[in-house]
């Protein structure tokens, strides 16, 4: 009865019922988790579809920065989250063992295969799993192991060096910097990965539309990322999963595509359909006959070679040690992560090392004496391509400083790294927060921090980085433990090595080789904020230079 009139009253009175039931909820979200004594915009406090818009705006480093410069160490993003500008914080928030997960923003960048979303190292946000993987795959990123991969950049640089001179010299045009640099990662990455590049540099075009649809789920992950329910209302809809699961519907990667090719090169049995770990010790062969992997059988034949140790060969051997965890999906899951997350991040900060060192005619002069210097007095081994080696890149300071500076002012992610207070709350840099509040970091906004970097943080300086006299070194240090382009602590980069050893080669590599402008020194470069901030219209010319030579009775490296 009660309830009847209940209705009744509700069917009579129904627009001032909503009114209240939306009152309430704005009341109820912004007292949330008692966050409502950080500032921050008023809507904000109410909505996520605040920062929704902001990022949908393709900006939002730029109003993050703001808000920070306005409301000081913690601004309140959303009803439920708050970014933190102390760099006291990182170690809270970042710190091993803190117990902070990432948040369903990354839940939203999971694919679906068979109806079921897809958890790669990258976009977890359990972190046992996330131990366990990182665990089985570690080795194979470790700084020792760059020396395996070295040739492999080489080869594509190698190509990417003749492309830039048979495209951009031969026939003087302008070129698409950014693009080009793209597709020189996407090559690099396959190269590294799968012993195979993709062809991007040798087609000079976005291969199987790779590019396009990686930018296109990126410009997705980022608005929707910040309300992550809209993700299973459209991408990850029951209907779609279902749709997925019947396999009526293929969304998968165009990367992935090219991933299980190569893995079924390898591992034959995946191409009849068996992919039991456990039954492809007798298979597990390359295309030339030769097996791939290290059995752990006492009988097996004598220990295999592995041809190419590439990231691939590595994560097979994963496999085989720990059967029970790495699954064939899970190595593909890695495979394609290093597309995912290696390639448009590379890209990026190669672009913006080149930016601004042309938009510095006095850095970019500088470091070209510093390239020139080291050819004359014999550091270079190879005097014909111009191609440097990871150990002579590390000889060079001023390099370093252009580098990490660029690093600096334009970080590759560009939204709050977000983690979620574990259950019981923390203090975080002196204030406490709520369990499950989100909190996160932007790099764009540490990195402008005048208290660690000076006064002209908007301004391209090397030389911030270099150590001259007293205090230098801890203010350096300082620096350095503030900079979050690779983010930090449990999950942080886990390719940042293979990144750094292309950037240091290919920077000073192509600065040997060639006299690198503006097609327009006065015009400015785009930037979208997807997540990672990729840059347009960053059009350059070249020229070929002569490379510099040994001076007369300079005894050459060797390489
Ligand atoms: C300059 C280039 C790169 C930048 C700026 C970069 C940036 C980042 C950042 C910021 C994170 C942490 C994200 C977070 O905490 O939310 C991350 C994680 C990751 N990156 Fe990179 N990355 C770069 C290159 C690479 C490369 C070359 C690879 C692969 C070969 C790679 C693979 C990964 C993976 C797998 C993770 C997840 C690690 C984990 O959670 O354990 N990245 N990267």
């Amino acid at each position: 009865m009660v309830t009847d009139q209940i209705a009744h009253a509700v069917s009579q009175h129904w627009l001032p019922v909503v009114l209240a039931v939306v009152a309430a909820w704005l009341v109820r979200n912004k007292y949330y988790n008692g966050l409502n004594k950080y500032p921050g915009p008023f809507l904000a406090s109410l909505t996520n579809w605040w920062r929704f818009f902001d990022v949908y705006g393709r900006r939002p480093e730029r109003s993050h920065i703001a808000l920070h410069k306005k409301y000081g160490p913690v601004v309140r993003l959303g009803p439920n989250t708050l970014s933190f500008a102390d760099p006291d914080a990182l170690k809270t928030i970042y710190g091993l063992n803190k117990g902070f997960v990432k948040s369903d923003f990354y839940v939203v960048q999971q694919s679906v295969v068979k109806g079921h979303a897809l958890p790669s190292l990258f976009s977890t946000t359990d972190n046992d799993f996330h131990m366990q993987f990182r665990r089985c795959v570690n080795s194979a990123f470790a700084m020792s192991a760059l020396v395996q991969y070295e040739p492999f950049v080489d080869n594509t640089t190698r190509l990417f060096l003749k492309q830039t001179e048979r495209l951009y010299v031969d026939q003087p045009g302008p070129c698409d910097f950014t693009r080009w640099l793209q597709f020189y990662a996407f090559d690099v990455i396959g190269e590294i990965t799968y012993s195979k590049r993709h062809g991007f540099i040798e087609k000079n075009e976005d291969v199987d539309g790779i590019v396009a649809y990686l930018t296109k789920l990126f410009l997705y992950v980022a608005p929707i990322g910040q309300i992550p329910l809209l993700d299973r209302l459209l991408l990850k809809n029951p209907l779609y999963l279902k749709l997925s699961e019947w396999g009526l519907l293929d969304a998968t990667f165009p990367v992935a595509k090219f991933a299980r090719a190569r893995m079924a090169e390898r591992l034959p049995e995946l191409l009849d359909g068996n992919n039991n770990n456990n039954n492809n010790k007798t298979k597990n062969k390359t295309t030339t006959g030769s097996p791939v992997l290290p059995t752990s059988e006492k009988t097996a034949p004598p220990p295999v070679v592995i041809k190419s140790p590439d990231l691939l060969s590595k994560f097979l051997a994963a496999r085989e040690a720990r059967p029970d965890f790495m699954s064939d999906t899970l190595v593909q899951t890695m495979a394609v992560s290093m597309a995912f997350a290696g390639s448009e991040t590379t890209a990026i900060s190669l672009s913006a090392v080149f930016y601004y060192l042309l938009k510095t005619p006095r850095a970019l002069e500088r470091l070209v004496r510093e390239l020139d210097a080291a050819a004359r007095a014999g550091r270079f081994a190879d005097c014909e391509t111009g191609l440097v080696t990871w150990h002579e890149s590390q000889t060079l300071p001023y390099l370093d400083c252009c580098v990490k500076e660029a690093f600096r002012l334009h970080p590759a992610p560009g939204l709050p790294m977000e983690r979620v207070v574990p259950r019981g709350g923390l203090e975080i840099a002196g204030r406490r927060v709520e369990g499950g509040t989100v909190v996160g970091c932007s790099a764009w906004v540490l990195h402008r921090d005048e208290g660690i970097f000076g006064e002209d943080v908007e301004v391209y300086r090397p030389e911030r980085w270099e150590v001259r006299g007293e205090g230098d070194e801890a203010r350096v240090k300082a620096m350095n433990g503030t900079m979050l382009q690779f983010g930090m602590g449990s999950r942080t980069c886990i390719g940042k090595n293979i990144s750094l050893l292309e950037i240091y080669k290919l920077v000073p590599t192509m600065l040997r080789r060639f006299e690198i402008s503006f097609d327009d020194p006065n015009s400015e470069w785009d930037i979208v904020n997807a997540w990672f901030v990729k840059q347009n219209n960053f059009i350059t010319r070249f020229r070929l230079r002569d490379i510099v030579m040994p001076e007369k009775g300079v005894k050459v490296a060797e390489e």
